[in-house]
Formats: structure tokens, sequence, C-alpha cells
């Protein structure tokens, strides 16, 4: 299951995909990507007793997604939310390429995750200071972009000034087909090593 088209790291689907029979990759529809199945905000994945609430939050890229979980069988409360690269620790995703939009960012992540219980894990795509886990009231309090109006938003995401993914032309298009699901195994071969 992919949050979005990452630009910096290949998505492990393909790989998985030739490992596991059967698996499926999955991919929001408005990432405009190729997968085998598409998702759309409001959409339920089950697992056991469980399943993941699809939230749409773009903004970093086209098509970005949550997933959310909830605290056990019919889910009454929210639990974790997996934010991919929209919502980072004390951070958020960039948004200088792939129909990146600082507002649209701002109000889907105001929206659709901070809206969640203040105690919910939230699990993004990186960190880069090496924290795994925060909360949805933690970041309400103390992330150092979101908490700011969306001006002074915008202005904080035009100047970040940060260099473009090492491995972007890379990453992208084979992202773009879910991994590399369609090329030959040596492809995927030289591409993970
Ligand atoms: N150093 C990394 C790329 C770092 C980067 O640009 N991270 C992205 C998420 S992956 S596209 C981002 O949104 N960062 C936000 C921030 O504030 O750092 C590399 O070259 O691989």
């Amino acid at each position: 299951m992919n949050t979005h088209v990452h630009a910096d790291h290949l998505t492990g689907t393909g790989l998985i995909k030739m490992k596991v029979p059967g698996v499926k990759s999955v991919i929001s529809r408005a990432s405009n990507s190729r997968a085998d199945h598409f998702i759309e905000a409001g959409d339920k994945i089950c697992f056991g007793d469980l399943f993941l609430e699809v939230r749409a939050t773009p903004g970093h890229t086209l098509g970005c997604v949550t997933y959310v979980s909830g605290d056990g069988p019919g889910q009454p409360q929210p639990r974790m939310a997996f934010t991919g690269d929209a919502l980072l620790i004390r951070g958020c995703g960039r948004t200088d390429f792939q129909g990146g939009n600082s507002l649209q960012l701002y109000h889907s992540v105001h929206s659709q995750i901070l809206t969640l219980p203040k105690d919910t894990l939230v699990y993004p795509g990186h960190d880069y200071r090496g924290f795994s886990v925060s909360t949805v009231g933690e970041e309400m309090l103390y992330n150092p972009r979101l908490t700011k109006d969306e001006e002074t938003f915008k202005k904080i995401m035009e100047n970040l000034n940060l260099p473009y993914p090492k491995m972007i032309d890379v990453a992208v298009p084979a992202n773009m087909v879910c991994g590399l699901q369609d090329l030959s195994s040596e492809a995927v071969g030289v591409a993970s090593n």
C-alpha cells in the first residue's frame, strides 16, 4: 500500500509482488500512476477485524493519502494515522514538485489529520532525526510549520531551499508504475542494489 508516488526511494511494492504471488499494489487514483487497486477518500481497506480509512491529504504531491486505523473491532475511535509525507514529525512534506501545493497541503493536513483525536498516533513516511512516532496533539502544539497561519506557512515552504532528492529521476518513473512491477526481474535487481 502506497501513500503516494515517492520521489526519493523506490517503493517496495514491486519487489514484494515478485516475491509473494497474489500480492496486489494499491495507490490513490488521484496520483495518476499505475497499480492493481486504486483508492479514493472514504474507502475502507479491511484486514482481520480492522480497516484502514483512506483520507485525501494532497499538497506534498498529487494524490497523497493518509491511512487511519481504529482501535479494535468496529473501530469507534481512530488510533493510528499513517501520514506518508503529508505530515512529518515537527515538519511536513516539501511542496516544490510533482503537483505540490503549499496551501493545499496546509488545508488537507488541518482538515484531515489535525481533526483526529489528539491521542491519535502519527506515523510518517520519513524522519530525519531518528523519531518514529508522534501524536496529533503534539503536532498541533509543536509543529513549527503547521501551527502557523496559512500565509506564514506558504512563505516557510517557499523558502525551504532543499536540494532535489538524489534518486528523483529514477524513483518517480519507477514509482509511477508502483515500483517496477512491469519490468524484468533483472531491472528490479539492478534498481534494488
Ligand atoms: N535527502 C533526501 C531528500 C530529502 C527530502 O527532500 N525529503 C522530502 C521527503 S522525500 S520526497 C521532504 O518533503 N522533506 C521535507 C523537509 O522539510 O525536509 C534525498 O536526497 O533522498
